[in-house]
């Protein structure tokens, strides 16, 4: 095994990453059971290393997400019947397990559009769970070094990658063929159809191979895997520090109330609600739920500061440590969503000193292609539920901590379930 090497300052993290002398040393992935096994030999995105074929493949991956506009009214409809669920409740609400559910949905919807349907979910949690399972972190270094190990029965790492093997089927049969069928059929819906679209182009082309049936499915696997748990705590995790800063809660609602009144929220309201914008990165800062962002590896020698990184180093990216440094953000613990608010009140732009330290979604070539979808989703969904309702504190119980410090940390930090109470909005 290699060295592992923590990187624990963004400025030193944006130079390995991004500056042309090192960029092409640092950005690949170390190896791993799962992009080996389970993504068909490295062919998705996020196990892969850096080189031309996945330059493409991200490269139809983002305008896949981006030419994908059904789930935008698909939301919308989301969000309603969460409205009407929320009033229909007596007393506290199991708001995270809630939130949880609409987050599932969005991303069903992302994949499959209109075609999703209920079992469609099951299958979704079901492959998750069992992935989340297998690659924490003791089950992780087993099948790494060990990957035999998957073939010994009576061990519990063999059924769980049985079971893997299993859901990942059950996944391609349910998503992938479904969509597939109906695309065939003349019939468009969700982001693998948009897929499906760019592979006939690219066969057109004579480059089926950098968007084959098998690249696709593992594309489905980093969806699935990438945007569930991240977006689904991000979101509990800030409606849990609303309800204990009514304050914070009060602003957004009054900027609700300014840009929005009665009206659908939309995208384009984001840009003129700075303190909302302010509060998700906030958020985001706080909960930094990919603490190392995804291990970087590095294919070569690099010196840099003095500091010489051996060929075959992980590179962790310790965004634990530099969003929460406190030489760095005053009170780095307090949720304060002015710190990227200038003197005008407006959101600070992303060159500003102060947010080229906030690095969630990582930087440079492998930076989250899934950033735009994630905020804009954080945003509608916080809105669509404030502009209806004020959210409090539970009757009868506490809130879980809200300190990341207390949380879970599975495959991202996750708050415990908690309840609260809604009040519908005059
Ligand atoms: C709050 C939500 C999210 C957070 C905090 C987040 C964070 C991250 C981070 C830190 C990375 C690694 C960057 C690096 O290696 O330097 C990453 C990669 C990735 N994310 Fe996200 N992400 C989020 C949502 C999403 C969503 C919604 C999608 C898909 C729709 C997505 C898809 C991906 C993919 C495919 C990669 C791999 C990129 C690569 O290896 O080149 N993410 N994300």
């Amino acid at each position: 095994m290699g060295k592992i090497v923590f990187v624990n300052d963004s400025d030193l993290v944006r130079r390995l990453l991004c500056d042309p002398e090192n960029r092409d040393i640092t950005n690949d992935r170390p190896p791993t059971f799962g992009g080996k096994y389970f993504c068909y030999n490295y062919k998705n995105i996020i196990t892969a290393n850096f080189d031309t074929e996945l330059v493409k493949r991200r490269k139809v991956f983002h305008t896949a997400l981006k030419v994908y506009g059904d789930g935008a009214n698909m939301l919308e409809t989301l969000v309603l019947d969460m409205k009407s669920k929320l009033k229909n409740y007596e007393g506290n609400v199991p708001l995270k397990n809630e939130l949880s559910d609409l987050i599932l949905r969005v991303v069903g919807l992302l994949l499959k559009g209109k075609l999703l349907v209920d079992t469609d979910l099951e299958v979704i949690t079901k492959f998750l769970d069992t992935a989340n399972e297998c690659f924490q972190i003791e089950n992780d270094t087993v099948l790494q070094f060990f990957p035999l190990a998957r073939f010994i029965p009576g061990l519990k790492i063999k059924r769980l990658v049985d079971d893997l093997y299993l859901y990942r089927k059950e996944l391609i049969d349910s998503i992938f063929l479904k969509v597939k069928e109906a695309y065939l059929q003349g019939e468009k819906s969700g982001v693998i159809s948009e897929l499906l679209e760019q592979q006939k182009k690219l066969e057109e082309e004579g480059q089926f191979e950098i968007l084959s049936d098998e690249v696709i499915i593992t594309l489905i696997m980093d969806i699935v895997g990438a945007s569930y748990l991240s977006t689904a705590c991000s979101i509990s995790g800030l409606f849990l520090y609303l309800i204990k800063d009514q304050k914070a809660q009060d602003r957004i609602n009054g900027e609700i109330q300014k840009v929005i009144g009665n009206s659908t929220p939309g995208f384009l309201h984001r840009r003129h609600m700075p303190y909302t914008e302010a509060a998700i990165l906030e958020i985001l800062r706080i909960l930094t739920l990919a603490p190392f962002l995804v291990p970087h590896f590095a294919n070569a020698d690099l010196t840099i500061d003095g500091y010489t990184i051996p060929k075959g180093s992980t590179l962790l990216l310790n965004s634990w440590y530099f969003h929460h440094r406190d030489d760095h953000w005053d009170q780095p613990w307090n949720f304060r969503p002015e710190r990227f608010l200038d003197g005008s009140g407006q959101l600070v732009d992303p060159e500003h000193p102060q947010r080229r330290k906030l690095m969630v979604f990582g930087t440079g070539r492998r930076l989250c292609p899934g950033e735009n979808f994630a905020r804009s989703r954080l945003f509608l969904v916080l809105v669509t539920l404030l502009q209806h309702f004020r959210f409090l504190p539970p009757s009868g119980e506490t809130l879980p901590s809200s300190h990341p410090k207390d949380w879970t940390l599975g495959t991202v930090f996750s708050p415990g379930n908690y309840q609260c109470r809604v009040e519908l909005r005059a």
